[in-house]
């Protein structure tokens, strides 16, 4: 898949809302595509297309700015996605494949093969890296270019601590800065999380996906500040934070 250019003036938007170069403290940006009623696919399992060609492209240029990339084992089941970068200022080989982010695949209770994934055929082609999984238990049958992280969980609750999470992927594999693309369940809890989350980006489609579609609303209200919009041929693009609470 090739992609179309990236509009002129999306990177001076996005500009504030991006991990700094260079800089080794952590960044965490939860971006996706949503359609105006909230879903971000047209029904569970089902890889459904939102963005425009132009800003799938920004997920791109945004994955080129990123150390590392994260989705929950829904995700990757149900998309088989790529996760590497096809955006690159001069568009080399070389560039593409240096700048890939890292996947990481949320997967505690081990469901997804690497082997023979979308991901892994990318990794052999050298047009993407292969991924770090976080599982609950490090498996037998270890797959071959596959790290595995363990989860860490909170000790009372036993919930994922996110926090945690994040620190141990910058400290063992220096993964500094970190793109979150979902899914559902990932993007609801981590809407929550104004301390972990530096950015928002948010694509809005136009479209509808109706009551069957899986829905991205947080438990709670959530407030917004520092917001941006942009506007491009079918979608809008909003950057913002998450505020306080
Ligand atoms: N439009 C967009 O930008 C995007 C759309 N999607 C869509 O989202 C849908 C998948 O979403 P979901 O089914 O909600 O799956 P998900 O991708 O959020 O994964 C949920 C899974 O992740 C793991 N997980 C998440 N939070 C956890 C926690 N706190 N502790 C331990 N494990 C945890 C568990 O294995 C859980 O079953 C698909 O249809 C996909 O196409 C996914 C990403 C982006
Ligand atoms: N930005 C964006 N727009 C959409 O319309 C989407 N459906 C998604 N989905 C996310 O992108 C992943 C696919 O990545 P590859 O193109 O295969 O590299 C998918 O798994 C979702 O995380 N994103």
């Amino acid at each position: 898949m090739s992609l179309v250019s990236l509009p002129q003036d999306l990177p001076s938007i996005l500009k504030s809302y991006l991990p700094t170069t260079n800089s080794d403290k952590k960044f965490v940006t939860l971006t996706y595509a949503q359609s105006i009623d909230a879903r971000i696919s047209k029904g569970p399992g089902i890889r459904t297309i939102i963005s425009h060609p132009e800003t799938k492209t920004m997920t791109h240029y945004l994955r080129y700015h990123h150390d590392g990339i994260l989705i929950g084992s829904g995700t990757v089941l149900a998309d088989d996605p790529g996760l590497n970068c096809k955006w690159a200022p001069d568009g080399s080989q070389e560039e593409i494949q240096e700048h890939s982010p890292r996947p990481i695949i949320l997967d505690t209770s081990g469901k997804w093969k690497f082997t023979g994934s979308k991901m892994h055929e990318l990794f052999l082609q050298q047009q993407g890296k292969p991924p770090i999984i976080i599982v609950d238990k490090i498996p037998n049958d270890k797959e071959e270019y596959v790290e595995y992280m363990l989860a860490t969980r909170d000790i009372e609750t036993g919930s994922l601590n996110w926090f945690s999470l994040t620190k141990k992927l910058r400290e063992d594999y220096n993964i500094n800065s970190i793109m979150i693309e979902g899914g559902a369940k990932v993007i609801k809890q981590l809407l929550l999380k104004p301390d972990l989350v530096n950015s928002l980006v948010i694509t809005i489609g136009s479209t509808f996906l109706g009551k069957s579609g899986v829905e991205v609303s947080p438990d709670e209200s959530v407030e917004l500040s520092d917001i941006n919009w942009w506007k491009g041929t079918t979608d809008t693009v909003m950057c913002a934070r998450l505020s306080k609470r």
